[in-house]
């Protein structure tokens, strides 16, 4: 009786392991990145091998602890749906899927106690019903270090928290920390005339500089954080900031959204006229592809005739 009762459980405990998961398809996340994912070679390079090994291992050592980094609309929470939609059936949607926003979920300092517990709660929770969850947190330059210390148990290798073990699990922190230094770095690449795909977290010192601002960032929740002395953080991967080509192509994805014929010379308006830095020669994208769905939208509207009032 004992053995039917544990084939039965473990004919459970697979069935729900499985529920919402996709066979995961490394050649099906390359096309998705390559496809949409638009003026990141870096981000879609280490995403893809660090996403692929770590899905095709049955037996991780740890959790896979990725911290995206650049300026704002550059495609972090962008890329996160691509891994979700890679990995869940639903992606993005699937209750595994535990997204935390800094000011939007711990908006008061003076509660970090409090919310270090619910965090806390709430991952061993679904970790435990649930091995291959994952937990985005958005904002990370805002969190209180306390709150990113209470994480570190469960980030660390061979991670077991009352008898539940985290190696399955997929943590990924976004912020806008060293933002301005890979700016900097692609446009001294830029500067020297030389091709943005062939700069590559060695080139120019990309990756010490980067860890360089994230470590000595005082606004930087992670400086005061053990999570960096452990290096439990697989990889720092940045986000370069976009180009007019690459804003252009956004709005063209925009167009097949608002369901509008595809228009190139409208995605040259739409796109040149978003703001570009630096002031003098203007190569970068301000806000990204941030706010180019709303642009387009103001574009065709003011196309439509006027009624007369
Ligand atoms: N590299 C990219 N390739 C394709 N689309 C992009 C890219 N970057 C941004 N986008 C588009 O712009 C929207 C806004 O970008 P996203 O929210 O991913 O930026 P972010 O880097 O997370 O910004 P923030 O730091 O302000 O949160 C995305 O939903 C996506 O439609």
């Amino acid at each position: 009786i004992l053995d039917v009762f544990v084939a039965a459980a473990s004919v459970v405990y697979t069935y729900f392991e499985r529920d919402d998961l996709l066979p995961f398809d490394s050649k099906r996340l390359e096309e998705d990145l390559g496809e949409n994912f638009f003026g990141q070679h870096i981000a879609s390079n280490v995403i893809l091998s660090a996403v692929s090994l770590f899905m095709t291992d049955s037996n991780p050592n740890k959790p896979l602890v990725l911290s995206f980094h650049g300026t704002s609309g550059t495609g972090k929470n962008h890329a996160v749906k691509i891994i979700a939609r890679n990995v869940y059936e639903k992606g993005e949607d699937s209750k595994h899927v535990h997204t935390y926003i800094t000011m939007h979920h711990f908006p008061h300092k003076e509660m970090a106690d409090l919310y270090s517990a619910q965090l806390k709660q709430q991952i061993h929770e679904s970790v435990s019903r649930f091995p291959r969850s994952m937990f985005i947190f958005d904002e990370m330059e805002k969190m209180h270090p306390q709150l990113i210390d209470a994480i570190k148990p469960f980030l660390d290798y061979n991670a077991r928290v009352d008898g539940v073990s985290f190696r399955k699990a997929i943590f990924i922190f976004l912020s806008n920390t060293a933002g301005n230094v890979i700016a900097g770095v692609t446009l001294d690449y830029w500067r020297e005339g030389l091709c943005r795909e062939n700069l590559w977290m060695n080139s120019k010192e990309l990756e010490i500089k980067i860890s360089e601002k994230i470590f000595n960032d005082e606004n930087s929740g992670f400086l005061y954080s053990s999570i960096i002395d452990k290096h439990l953080v697989d990889h720092y991967i940045p986000f370069l900031p976009l180009e007019l080509k690459h804003v252009r192509q956004c709005v063209l994805v925009e167009m097949a959204h608002l369901n509008v014929p595809q228009d190139s010379d409208l995605a040259d308006e739409v796109a040149g006229n978003m703001p570009y830095f630096p002031k003098e020669e203007k190569i970068f994208s301000l806000k990204g592809c941030k706010s180019v769905r709303q642009k387009l939208a103001l574009h065709i509207d003011s196309q439509r005739p006027k009624l007369s009032s």
